[in-house]
């Protein structure tokens, strides 16, 4: 469904990912984890279109929608529009469906997107990528900036997605505790090149990963 090989990206000439290669099959989520700097949004933003590759492929089978970093909401547009804008592509005018996932963006709709808190905006840009119908979704940080608990309540949407609807994900993460509970695959990305990947319950018990990622073995 996701297929990289052999990606690569520049910056003018600062290389910011150097031949990766990943795979996220058809009804997968899979995780993305590396610290600040490694190229994960620059890869989440040539598998959105956003950026070219300098060489290298890049293909995801169907739509592909885009959790962007920081959210990137139009701050003066109301709820509803952010979402109405998410539709553009894919023909969606009813945010009915997004409502009933995520029923308190229908209380919010006409509130402007800037006045809203974190947790509030990262629930529009969720619902707005879900307005595109897409096959793929690509989730840069769901977690950056939210409570536990609200980072909780939009991962559980996320897997219900996956498990119900056969949503292919691929989710970049800073917190790998998160990530590994979400999926069962991951990669680990480093100063652009993908250093370790493999199946989480074993790279949970890899003391270089549980050092820099989990703060330790995990328990
Ligand atoms: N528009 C840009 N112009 C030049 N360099 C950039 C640009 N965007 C990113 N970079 C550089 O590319 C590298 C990868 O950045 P990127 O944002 O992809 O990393 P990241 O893993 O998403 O980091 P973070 O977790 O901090 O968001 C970094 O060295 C960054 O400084």
């Amino acid at each position: 469904m996701i297929d990289v090989k052999d990606l690569v990206v520049s910056y003018g000439t600062a290389t910011a990912l150097e031949h990766v290669t990943l795979t996220v099959r058809r009804g997968e989520m899979v995780a993305l984890l590396g610290p600040n700097g490694a190229g994960k949004s620059t890869l989440a933003n040539t598998l959105a279109g956003l950026l070219k590759p300098s060489s290298g492929t890049v293909h995801a089978d169907g739509r592909v929608a885009l959790i962007p970093e920081g959210r990137q909401l139009f701050p003066d547009l109301t709820v509803a529009d952010n979402l109405a804008l998410g539709g553009w592509r894919s023909g969606q005018r009813d945010p009915a469906l997004v409502y009933d996932l995520l029923p308190r963006l229908a209380e919010l709709a006409g509130r402007r997107a800037g006045v809203l808190s974190g947790g509030e905006q990262q629930m529009v840009a969720f619902g707005r990528a879900m307005m595109s119908r897409p096959d793929v979704l690509v989730v840069d940080e769901l977690s950056l900036g939210l409570a536990p608990t609200v980072t909780a309540d939009l991962a559980a949407h996320l897997a219900a997605l996956n498990a119900e609807q056969g949503l292919t994900v691929l989710l970049i993460e800073q917190n790998a505790r998160l990530a590994f509970e979400l999926c069962r695959r991951a990669y680990v990305l480093e100063s652009g090149r993908l250093v370790t990947e493999g199946e989480c319950a074993v790279l949970a018990d890899d003391p270089r990963v549980a050092s820099a990622y989990l703060g330790g073995a995990i328990t």
